[in-house]
């Protein structure tokens, strides 16, 4: 009897979708990528490269499982890395069929969002904007930076630099402006915080209480992001970077596992979570 969990990609023919497919099919041996089998490669029905085989369009040997636009019947649990567009239906489709999900799709408008705390009130969803273990730990040693820096003399300011390939549609990316919500919420601030995106022109000297975002876009750098914590005299800089999108997909495949890892012997209860949760890294854990 076949026991892995039977798992449905949303976006397969994209660059991060390949790489789901291609570490749960077993093309490289990551631990959070065994026990699954790769039942559905979804993709909008235009996509070139609907029809043919998933594991070939990720680079492998055949998986017999097509790229197509068609859910099969006997999906477990599904991943999405997709456009925020099409995240809709997606969603629709696992509320409708009690399947949990993970999301690691970015640039969702307000709107989605909300949505997203609605579907998380009939299935278990994980939301994160990177699932990489090393930027959920910089995520909680920005935290920490930013507590112990915040009553230093002379000020800090804060600015996260990220560097993307030239593909990427949504700027600045889900995880600086996540690590900068974080960072706002470490500030601990009696004024509100400013995001500012970019600066040009007479900008007037910096304020106390912003956090800078600039976005780079440059060759196919698969996501690097720098938090600069800056003090009169001295600096620190905060860098974490992909070699390449293995990361993603790997902690995207954990997550899933996660899901299907709830203590009646079946998936985790409705509710939603996201990386901290799956690391066992969330506060009180
Ligand atoms: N949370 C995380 O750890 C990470 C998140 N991401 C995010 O994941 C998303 C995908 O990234 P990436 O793989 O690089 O992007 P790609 O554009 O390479 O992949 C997206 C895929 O979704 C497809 N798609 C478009 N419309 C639909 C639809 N209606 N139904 C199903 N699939 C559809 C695209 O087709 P087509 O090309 O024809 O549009 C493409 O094949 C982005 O939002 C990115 O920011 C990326 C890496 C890590
Ligand atoms: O589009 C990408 O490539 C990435 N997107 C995510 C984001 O917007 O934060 C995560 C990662 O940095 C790669």
């Amino acid at each position: 009897m076949n026991n892995t969990i039977k798992l449905a990609v949303h976006g397969a023919a994209g660059r991060m979708g390949q790489r789901v497919v291609a570490l749960a099919s077993g093309a490289d041996s990551v631990d959070d990528a065994s026990g699954f089998t790769v039942v559905g490669a979804i993709d909008h029905a235009e996509h070139p490269k609907s029809g043919q085989d998933a594991g070939v369009v990720a680079g492998l040997s055949p998986i017999e499982v097509p790229i197509s636009a068609q859910w099969p019947d006997d999906v477990q649990v599904v991943i999405d890395f997709s456009l925020p567009e099409a995240l809709d239906s997606c969603v629709e489709h696992c509320v409708a069929n009690n399947l949990p999900l993970v999301i690691a799709t970015t640039g969702l408008s307000d709107g989605q969002k909300e949505s997203l705390a609605e579907a998380a009130r009939t299935i278990p969803i994980v939301w994160a904007p990177s699932m990489s273990l090393a930027v959920n730990l910089s995520m909680k040693m920005a935290e920490r930076i930013t507590s112990a820096l915040r009553d230093v003399a002379g000020g800090v300011d804060i600015e996260i630099l990220e560097r993307h390939h030239r593909f990427k549609a949504d700027a600045p990316s889900g995880t600086a402006l996540k690590f900068g919500e974080l960072i706002a919420d470490a500030m601990d601030t009696e004024q509100p915080v400013a995001h500012v995106h970019g600066r040009e022109g007479h900008t007037g000297q910096r304020t106390r209480n912003e956090i800078g975002y600039h976005a780079i876009r440059v060759g196919d750098n698969p996501g690097e992001h720098t938090i600069v914590f800056g003090m009169l005299g001295e600096k620190i800089e905060l860098n974490v970077a992909a070699s390449n999108r293995d990361c993603y997909a790997s902690g995207a495949l954990a997550a899933a596992k996660w899901l299907m890892q709830g203590e009646a012997g079946g998936p985790k209860p409705a509710g939603m979570y996201n990386m901290f949760d799956v690391l066992g890294m969330a506060d009180g854990q």
